[in-house]
């Protein structure tokens, strides 16, 4: 907005009125910003600081000048402001405010207007400090933070743009809710940890040996007890302004509290580092889900106060050598936490992939009541509740960015006892799942999904599902797993048959776990009804993950690289197969079975690769890894094609059309096709930026092409690595890439 025309008044000039107020003045996009305050020498202070245009001392005739209303008072003065605002006449004035509960502000609007004004909007930016006053105010205070806006139905769609662009101004991120659907999420996240701070250091206070609390007082005391600093007024009135959803939300916790009292009492260690590991991972679980990306992105699409645009520079030139573990198997990582969730007995997981992918089907499995131990270097224990052992989780599941995650439970969550909603990131909302419900619903689920076949999934639980025979329409390992898993459940057989080798993990280690799979050529089928029995689980290093490096050293002169312990599954190896094809040099040594998976080290050394058809068989059994060999692709001799990849179209971006147009900005002649791609190569890439659309994949194939790049490559919104490559830039970069991360670039 530059509508220079707009005069803006601010009344209560505190820390957030003071700071609205400041940040609107310095852009310059009104024609005024006043300021009202019933202290007059915070008027006058406003003045003197620079934070007003304009002095405000007669609020009738503030009001009469103003084309917006900001209500900055404490809550419970909120009635009386708007109070007199009747006496002034309003025309199409719009009212905003920036009160902490929505509930009390628009029911005092209701009983003083009769209705609701449509110009009332009301808003909430989650920005405070436990610092107050107008002496406290910063110009940058919203920048990066988010701002709730709650308006009605009818409330003016004008209104609520002019407010939704004033708070962009001032640097917020303004996302859209309910005003009940706030009050009880701010209860949860603001207003009881509030509560608990300020009744904490007053029971500590009014102790007897307080001197002593309060001089050994470590870190721990300080960083709970922060904001009990708070200013007491304000939060009087959110205590009573939110007094229902602030009640619930503390009876809840006292619940929690109580268990934990009662496992101390009981010496109950299970219970306790239960309490405790769900609660440390989940801390780290959403504490990094939420600094970097969508955060409740099923109610508004816009991007997060925390996202961070992470970009990749990657600097021209190197070659790769010595020896890289790379990180566990997300396939089977993903598929251990699920049927160990379900299994009998304790389960061990050595080589957890520690990525936000399956980590967010640990949480998940958490939030169903499982005891997951770990991880701790590669570890985890699941302690098992059988079959029929899961409790519904408090809310929806949240997967993050994992297709595989949402796909492989929706086939579990139909079969429970109980309503579950699958919900995840920007990505994953926009990816097609009715590839799953749709034999599922035959098999007797009742699965809700939002428009197109989009997630969320929301999935009613009760329904008895029956066994079903499947052609699945595509090669993909996600719709067979799923079906696996919900036969397991379903009353008779459920089987199978893909158009095409798809990954085999689900059979493998359902048969590990002791459950009859049967196998009959390209068919796949269980009977329901069986259960499953711990098992010791050795995640091999994820091919797709080792299929970086493969390229890599196959088209960096000089390299030579050793990738111990990889897995070598026969479903997964079309990397191989195709890298060899085009003639890079692979080597497999220590081959062995481990836990039903074959792995091997892998020596890659370099070979001038040559552009091939890539045969379509091999489409499935390298589906990850196209992103990387189009880089290889570009680094050949001649051209290479590939067809029948059209499913590449619906990863985590679309990736036929992502690393076509990377690719085109790095110089290359790479020509999309509908399922597929014709790429000529040999010539070295331009330095440029490219755009990894979030998806992680994309991401680390244009790292790899900086090897044979002419200068530097920026690749653009990089976070998603972490999905499935926690730490790749440090390997990457210790086996000889130039590789170096720009924080937030935008
Ligand atoms: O089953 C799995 O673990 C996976 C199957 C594949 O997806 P599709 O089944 O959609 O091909 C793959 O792309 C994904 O990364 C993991
Ligand atoms: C497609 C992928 O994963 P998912 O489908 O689990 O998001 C991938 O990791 O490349």
């Amino acid at each position: 907005m530059k509508d220079k025309s707009i005069n803006v008044l601010v009344l209560g000039l505190g820390l957030i009125g003071g700071s609205f107020a400041a940040a609107l003045k310095a852009k310059r996009v009104c024609n005024e910003v006043a300021g009202f305050d019933r202290h007059r020498d915070s008027v006058d202070i406003a003045v003197e600081t620079g934070l007003i245009d304009s002095p405000c001392y007669d609020l009738q005739e503030g009001v009469s000048r103003a084309d917006v209303i900001m209500l900055a008072v404490p809550m419970l003065a909120m009635p009386a402001v708007l109070r007199q605002l009747l006496a002034v006449p309003l025309e199409d004035k719009v009212i905003t405010d920036v009160g902490s509960c929505k509930g009390s502000l628009v029911e005092s609007a209701r009983q003083l207007f009769g209705e609701v004004p449509a110009s009332l909007v009301p808003g909430h930016p989650i920005a405070g400090s436990e610092k107050s006053g107008v002496t406290a105010a910063q110009v940058d205070l919203f920048k990066g933070h988010k701002v709730i806006l709650t308006p009605l139905p009818h409330t003016n769609a004008h209104a609520i743009g002019l407010v939704k662009s004033l708070w962009q101004q001032c640097g917020a991120h303004v996302d859209t809710m309910a005003v009940a659907h706030h009050d009880e999420v701010l209860a949860l996240t603001s207003h009881l940890p509030h509560f608990l701070a300020f009744s904490l250091v007053d029971t500590l206070a009014g102790n007897r040996e307080n001197q002593e609390i309060f001089r050994y007082a470590a870190g721990g005391f300080r960083d709970f007890t922060r904001i009990a600093g708070s200013d007491p007024t304000m939060w009087h009135d959110i205590a009573l302004g939110n007094r229902d959803a602030v009640l619930q939300a503390l009876d809840r916790f006292t619940e929690g509290l109580e268990g934990l009292r009662n496992a101390i009492i009981n010496k109950d260690s299970q219970r306790m580092l239960g309490i405790f590991e769900r609660a440390s991972t989940a801390r780290r679980h959403f504490t990094s889900l939420l600094e970097r990306r969508a955060y409740m992105t099923t109610l508004s699409d816009s991007k997060t106060m925390n996202e961070v645009q992470q970009t990749f520079v990657a600097q021209p030139g190197g070659k790769v050598s010595g020896e890289l573990r790379v990180p566990g198997d997300k396939s089977v990582s993903h598929r251990s936490i699920m049927l160990g969730a379900l299994a009998e007995g304790e389960t061990v997981v050595d080589g957890f992939l520690e990525g936000e992918d399956a980590m967010a089907t640990l949480q998940a499995f958490r939030d169903m009541g499982v005891d997951i131990e770990g991880p701790h270097d590669g570890r985890v224990t699941i302690h098992g509740v059988g079959m029929h052992g899961l409790q519904q989780p408090p809310g929806p599941l949240y997967l993050g960015n994992a297709g595989t995650a949402m796909r492989l439970m929706s086939g579990l969550m139909a079969a429970q006892s109980f309503d579950v909603t699958l919900t995840g990131d920007t990505s994953l909302s926009g990816r097609p799942m009715n590839r799953v419900v749709k034999p599922l619903l035959e098999m007797g689920a009742a699965i809700e999904t939002s428009e197109g076949g989009r997630p969320p999934l929301v999935i009613k639980g009760g329904q008895k599902l029956s066994g079903i025979h499947y052609d699945l329409p595509v090669a993909s390992a996600q719709v067979q797993s799923c079906l696996l898993l919900a036969g397991l459940y379903a009353e008779g057989e459920t089987s199978t048959v893909a158009p095409g080798i798809v990954r085999d993990h689900t059979n493998r280690m359902l048969s590990g776990f002791g459950y009859p799979v049967a196998v009959d050529g390209d068919r796949v089928s269980v009977c329901g009804g069986g259960k499953l029995t711990a098992t010791k689980i050795d995640v091999p290093a994820d091919i797709s993950s080792a299929a970086f490096f493969m390229v890599a050293a196959s088209i960096a002169e000089g390299s030579d690289l050793l990738l111990p312990h990889v897995g070598i599954n026969p479903t997964r190896t079309g990397v191989l197969d195709i890298l060899r094809l085009m003639g890079a040099d692979i080597s497999l040594s220590n081959e062995k079975l481990v836990g039903g998976e074959p792995v091997a080290d892998i020596r890659v050394r370099y070979a001038p690769l040559k552009g091939i058809e890539i045969p379509e068989h091999l489409v499935p059994l390298a589906i990850d890894e196209f992103p990387v060999l189009f880089v290889a692709a570009a680094c050949a001799g001649g051209e290479t094609i590939l067809r029948g990849a059209e499913e590449l179209r619906v990863k985590e971006s679309d990736r036929i059309q992502a690393m076509a147009d990377g690719l085109q900005a790095l110089g290359i002649d790479a020509e999309a096709l509908p399922d597929g791609m014709i790429v000529k190569g040999g010539k070295p890439f331009a330095a440029g930026t490219v755009e990894s659309h979030g998806d992680h994949r994309i991401a680390m194939a244009f790292a790899v092409a900086s090897l044979q790049a002419q200068g530097v490559i920026r690749i653009k919104d990089c976070a998603n690595v972490a999905t499935s490559f926690p730490n790749f830039v440090r390997l990457a970069s210790h086996v000889g890439l130039k590789l170096s991360v720009e924080g937030q670039d935008e």
